[in-house]
């Protein structure tokens, strides 16, 4: 059987979801559960709730704030994809420690430069990093099991990463304007909910939204 956010609704689990009053019912030890094809169950980012709980009228504001840091994580993981195929079969590794380096100390200046926290942002941009890595050894991976599948145009890496770092600048900012939603308790029940919206609404696969729960993790706090 597979459940969307709608049965989710419809069983009670997130309950009435319009903000700026967001109201999220946290049941049995689970804040939520976001639910891909095939019925595979994912638990929510940083699921918070302890045995019941019941989360009311989370601050006005707190979803607009932290949708964008969902949407914008899921844009940054649709460029693993193609990182991924600029890679595939060129002997360059996945892992790339000199650029990585490069994208912290930049998000870390953009940081200080626009009001948000510098070393929040940086462990925000390590999960981000992860989750990047996720999707590319996953591709890598089916690419090597059915060669059929592989891409057969290779993009260029240097104008991705042109893109990434577009990515990176609209997601610092975003982190700047969340810091009350992303401090707030209510931090893990919203980004449960945002998490599922720009699953549905960028209509991601099991592979990204699992490395978008992955991207998500230093979200709150
Ligand atoms: C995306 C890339 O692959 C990896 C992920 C990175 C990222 O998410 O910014 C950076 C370097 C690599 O370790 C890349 O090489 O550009």
């Amino acid at each position: 059987m597979t459940l969307r956010p709608t049965s989710l609704l419809k069983r009670g689990i997130l309950v009435r979801l319009v903000p700026p009053a967001v109201r999220v019912l946290a049941a049995g030890g689970v804040a939520a559960a976001l639910l891909v094809g095939g019925g595979t169950a994912i638990a929510a980012p940083a699921a918070s709730a302890t045995s019941t709980a019941y989360v009311a009228s989370a601050p006005r504001g707190s979803y607009a704030q932290l949708h964008p840091l969902s949407a914008l994580s899921a844009q940054r993981l649709a460029t693993a994809d193609l990182v991924a195929a600029a890679k595939y079969g060129t002997g360059s590794p996945i892992d790339d420690p000199a650029r990585e380096q490069q994208v912290l100390d930049a998000v870390a200046r953009q940081a200080a430069e626009v009001g948000a926290d510098p070393a929040a942002t940086v462990r925000i941009f390590r999960d981000q990093i992860e989750a990047n890595k996720v999707v590319q050894r996953a591709l890598h991976r089916k690419w090597d099991a059915d060669p059929a599948s592989a891409p057969t145009e290779r993009p260029d890496l240097t104008k991705v990463r042109a893109e990434i770092n577009r990515i990176n600048g609209e997601l610092v900012r975003a982190i700047a304007a969340a810091t009350p939603a992303r401090t707030s308790p209510y931090c893990s029940a919203v980004l449960t909910a945002t998490t599922a919206h720009v699953r549905h609404e960028q209509r991601l696969d099991a592979l990204h939204t699992v490395a978008l729960l992955r991207a998500s993790r230093s979200l709150c706090g």
